[in-house]
């Protein structure tokens, strides 16, 4: 069964426009678990534009299901994740200033560093995933790494899904192979959509979670957030 993660971001970034609490953070986040997501996922960057430190760490006692918490692995990162100890931290590369996240990880040169967090969070309870592309080397050396899953970055399926969908997949069948002939678990995400999320799922039934945020919370500006998450969940059955 793969689970829904939903990204929490973008409720974050409107209400921040007015610095005041609508939307409620919190309550989103508790209302998404009570319409069937069976994860938050939340990616705090470093100037708080979105999620904030201080959102994390409210959120924690709350939530019922999966916490997924995603960045950078700065100091500032690393402390809040071991002080939170979400389920699940998923790595990303992602520079300070980045508007979203565009590539994964370059394992092979990072894998001293990403070795040590790995045991860090590992020796903490919490699970790791590795953000990646589909270059099969990269998924290898996150393994090496000791990383319990990956996660694959999806942009490259969903930009090319409307021109060539069996052509936008087969790169992302053939790093799940690998990633699950190494033993590792299997996560996906960004730009994952009501489009092209059931195909990818009927081509990755083995999928253990895709988090998704931009377009479900778009999505559920016409649909609703209730029926938005039935949808999403449609997908994936
Ligand atoms: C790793 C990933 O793909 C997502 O976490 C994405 O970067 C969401 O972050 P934003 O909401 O800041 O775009
Ligand atoms: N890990 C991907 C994620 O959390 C959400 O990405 P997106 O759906 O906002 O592109």
């Amino acid at each position: 069964m793969t689970k829904l993660s939903v990204n929490i971001n973008k409720v974050a970034t409107l209400r921040n426009a007015r610095g005041g609490n609508n939307p409620d953070v919190e309550k989103v986040a508790l209302d998404c678990e009570a319409f069937g997501a069976e994860g938050i996922t939340v990616h705090p960057r470093p100037d708080e534009r979105h999620i904030r430190y201080a959102d994390v760490l409210a959120l924690r006692p709350i939530l019922r299901t999966e916490f997924n918490i995603e960045g950078y692995p700065s100091k500032e990162f690393i402390d809040l994740v071991l002080k939170v100890k979400p389920h699940q931290v998923t790595l990303v590369p992602d520079a300070p200033d980045q508007i979203t996240s565009n590539s994964g990880w370059d394992t092979k040169n990072n894998l001293s560093f990403l070795t040590e967090l790995m045991d860090t969070f590992g020796e903490a309870g919490i699970r790791t995933s590795i953000f990646v592309g589909t270059d099969t080397e990269m998924i290898e050396y996150a393994a090496k790494a000791g990383a319990d899953r990956v996660e694959l970055y999806t942009e490259p399926y969903a930009s090319q899904y409307g021109k060539n969908r069996e052509a936008a997949i087969a790169p992302f069948v053939e790093a799940a192979k690998v990633t699950r002939k190494l033993g590792m678990g299997l996560n996906a995400g960004h730009d994952l959509s009501l489009e092209n999320l059931a195909y990818f799922h009927e081509n990755i039934p083995w999928v253990d979670e895709v988090s998704i945020g931009h377009a479900l919370i778009c999505d559920a500006l016409y649909l609703g957030l209730k029926k938005t998450i039935e949808e999403y969940k449609n997908c994936l059955r």
